[in-house]
């Protein structure tokens, strides 16, 4: 069996935990249209046994990282250290780019970064299905002449566009070596960690910039009972103005936020949920080492 692990890096929004989502043709990872989505790697387990499309037994575990960007706050260099160091631990890189700042200086100071190592790279220009061609052409070209990509390839990972292609290419770098993991695994995140990503991206998703970037989500009780999940979580912002926004007028807000997460919740684990949000304010915890380890946002 060919085994390894596939690090998929780039700058924020440009489509890496859609990619990893259509890899694994489940969804572990949130995505939304808000940069800085991501900010743990995300695991997720690739396993496929040899048949007509891809004829050989492997198991690759795809690593979904935030998106690398210019840090502001302890978190956000949390986030951008966590996805640099993937790049050494890892059989290969995916680089995932999309037409906006084509080779901008954000896609530049990746480039930089891949460049110092000898993982194999491949280069993804994500977002075809939306992207004219000479646009296209235009950013292949850039990225060719670099001459540092094993492999370029044109994706749509919202509509699974070449995705199998992708993870032919990858595959071509794994050694052979037993499973890490059972093959009926697609993540090894707890659920109470997928509960609370699922909670954070339905806020993400209610509000504009400043709000979602202030949030975190902590699980304080996660209790099956016979037929019913029990689910408390705390939505933390940094503002008590944010605190109102989040609950909104009556509590619509929350109530809608709650029962989107509860619907997606209730999906995941296969059974009833009763979900209660609380929502606190806990000023610059973005800057506090203490917040950050509480959290789950340090190593
Ligand atoms: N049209 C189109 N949109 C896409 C595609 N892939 C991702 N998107 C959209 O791009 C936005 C960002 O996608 P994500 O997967 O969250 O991006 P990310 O790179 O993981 O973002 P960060 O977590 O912020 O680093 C979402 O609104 C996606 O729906 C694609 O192939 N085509």
């Amino acid at each position: 069996m060919k085994t390894g692990f596939v690090g998929i890096v780039g700058r924020p929004n440009v489509g890496k935990s859609t990619l990893l989502n259509a890899i694994l043709g489940e969804k572990i990872a949130i995505t939304t249209d808000k940069p800085q989505t991501t900010r743990n790697a995300i695991r997720g387990i690739y396993t496929h046994y040899a048949d007509d499309n891809i004829n050989e037994d492997t198991q690759m575990v795809f690593i979904d990282t935030p998106g690398i960007h210019k840090p502001r706050t302890k978190l956000g260099k949390y986030m951008t250290d966590s996805a640099v160091n993937t790049f050494k631990e890892v059989e290969a890189v995916i680089f995932i780019v999309d037409d906006r700042l084509s080779a901008g200086p954000g896609d530049k100071y990746i480039v930089d970064m891949l460049n110092e190592v000898t993982t194999p790279k491949i280069l993804v220009i994500n977002k075809i299905d939306k992207m004219e061609p000479d646009v296209f052409e235009k950013i292949y070209n850039e990225y060719d002449q670099l001459e540092i990509f094993e492999n370029i390839f044109g994706v749509s990972a919202k509509e699974g566009i070449n995705v199998h292609d992708v993870i032919k290419c990858a595959l071509g770098f794994m050694e052979e070596g037993p499973m890490f993991f059972p093959d009926d695994m697609v993540t090894e995140h707890p659920e109470r960690f997928i509960v609370s990503e699922i909670i954070r991206e339905k806020i993400l998703m209610y509000f504009q910039e400043e709000v979602p970037h202030g949030v975190a989500v902590e699980i304080e009780q996660f209790k099956e009972e016979s037929s019913i999940t029990k689910i408390s979580a705390v939505i933390y912002c940094e503002k008590k103005s944010h605190k109102g926004m989040i609950i909104g007028k009556g509590g619509r807000k929350l109530k809608g936020i709650g029962k989107s997460a509860r619907e997606e919740i209730e999906a995941l684990l296969g059974e009833k949920v009763f979900l209660e949000l609380w929502v606190k304010v806990k000023e610059n915890w973005r800057d506090s080492d203490i917040a950050l380890s509480n959290f789950g946002y340090k190593e």
